[in-house]
């Protein structure tokens, strides 16, 4: 655990982090999070003892500077945010490094242990075809999981990491995050991380601390910590939080003030079940719309979430199938409607019939926006071949969008 306590930190004349509590625990997986400027560099540097402070830091039970620079780093390894390496060393050397912290002189007395761990190191970040390359030579994403391969050679019980993900492309910032975890996971290396990404912290960290102007705005797990009061509070942004049943994340969008306008989106209708819809008919009830969903089953999660806000809704009783009442009442809310929104749900002989109305609605040129769901290849239309049918000629049309969450939907509402 590292404990820190009444932790103070001035840099210049000016107080960066002031009188900072917090218990980082074992194997824990903690990102820091807030705006430029707000002092998490300054944190981290603090508890990896490169900087001086008042109050108390304490690793393994004793205080962090009166551990002595070799016995810290068998504890703990440090990824700063830049780094000053000058001269022209191989990936190799500098990954060797890592080992370095126990030996007398570098580059000499390497094990075969040694050889083993830097290899392994330089596999998991996956620098390995970068062996023998001049780490001068590399590109900014490159020399960055290199630093991460030389820590991790030191095989460190903590870990901690400054912006880790700031040069990487989307692709390895997933990688690096998700290597990050399986190391927390699997080896219970405690890692403390500043990230920018809030979607990203919120996916791959257990827990998340709020900084801003130095000091704590909320810490504990990132469904508690982000949500958008304070992600205001913090970033001084209005957002969407919530809940993406599809893809099983929590979502952030940003709304800029421009984008909070009356702009009025129209008269939309919802087929949906299954809590396919829940977060759509949220994020849509922040903007001006009418919305109105069927047919649907009475006690189907998305009706619970269309009485909840306060949606319309045409129904049929629980486990009935749509009766010709409810699909005359569908068909004619349909024609109404500006446009129609489909939240992929499994189809049956049950509710065959929200796929004629929609096939319908298409012919007669209504607007149809298909959100398909991360799942939907998992997805199944159990009524044989009617349902597949109807829905391959429907995703032909001109007048069918496809979208596969609702970020993509809403991207394609403020388009149009
Ligand atoms: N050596 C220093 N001397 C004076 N001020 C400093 C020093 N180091 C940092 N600061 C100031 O302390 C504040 C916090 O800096 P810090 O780098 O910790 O912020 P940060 O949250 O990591 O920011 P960013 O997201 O931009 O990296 C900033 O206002 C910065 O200018």
């Amino acid at each position: 655990m590292i404990k820190v306590s009444n932790l103070t930190v001035n840099r210049g004349n000016k107080n960066i982090i002031s009188q900072f509590d917090y218990f980082f625990l074992d194997g824990q997986f903690t990102s820091i999070l807030g705006p430029n400027g707000s002092g998490k560099t300054t944190l981290l540097k603090a508890i990896s003892g490169l900087i001086p402070y008042s109050g108390s830091v304490q690793v393994i039970e004793r205080e962090l500077q009166d551990i002595n620079i070799a016995k810290r780093a068998e504890y703990m390894a440090v990824l700063p945010q830049t780094t000053h390496i000058e001269s022209d060393l191989t990936v190799y050397e500098i990954v060797s490094m890592g080992r370095f912290y126990k030996k007398q002189q570098i580059f000499q007395n390497l094990s075969k242990d040694d050889e083993v761990i830097i290899t392994e190191a330089m596999e998991m970040t996956e620098v390995i075809k970068l062996k023998q390359r001049s780490f001068l030579s590399l590109s900014g994403g490159e020399k960055q999981r290199v630093l991460l391969a030389r820590a991790l050679a030191q095989q460190p019980k903590i870990l901690l990491l400054d912006e880790p993900t700031a040069s990487l492309d989307i692709n390895y910032q997933i990688e690096i995050l998700k290597l990050l975890k399986k190391l927390q996971s699997k080896m219970k290396i405690t890692i403390i991380c500043v990230l920018h990404d809030i979607q990203l912290a919120a996916e791959f960290s257990g827990q998340v601390l709020l900084l801003n102007d130095g000091k704590v705005v909320d810490f504990g797990k990132p469904e508690q910590v982000i949500n958008k009061e304070n992600i205001r509070r913090t970033f001084n942004i209005n957002t969407y939080v919530y809940w993406d049943s599809f893809r099983e994340k929590l979502t952030l969008i940003p709304i800029d003030k421009e984008e909070a306008s009356d702009k009025f989106l129209g008269k939309i209708h919802i087929i949906a079940g299954g809590g396919s819809a829940g977060n759509i008919l949220e994020v849509l009830q922040h903007k001006k719309s009418e919305l109105s969903m069927g047919v649907i089953n009475i006690g189907d999660s998305d009706w619970h979430k269309c009485k909840e806000l306060g949606i319309k809704t045409i129904t049929v009783q629980p486990y009935t199938p749509i009766t010709d009442d409810a699909y005359k009442q569908n068909v004619q809310q349909i024609s109404a409607a500006d446009f129609v929104i489909f939240c992929h749900t499994p189809i049956g002989n049950g509710n065959l019939k929200n796929l004629e109305a929609l096939k319908l609605a298409n012919e007669k040129g209504k607007t149809i926006i298909i959100v398909e769901g991360e799942q939907f290849t998992k997805r199944d239309f159990t009524d044989g071949r009617q349902g597949s049918k109807i829905y391959e000629e429907l995703t032909k049309s001109e007048n069918v969008y496809k979208v596969k969450n609702v970020n993509e939907m809403f991207n394609l509402l403020e388009v149009d």
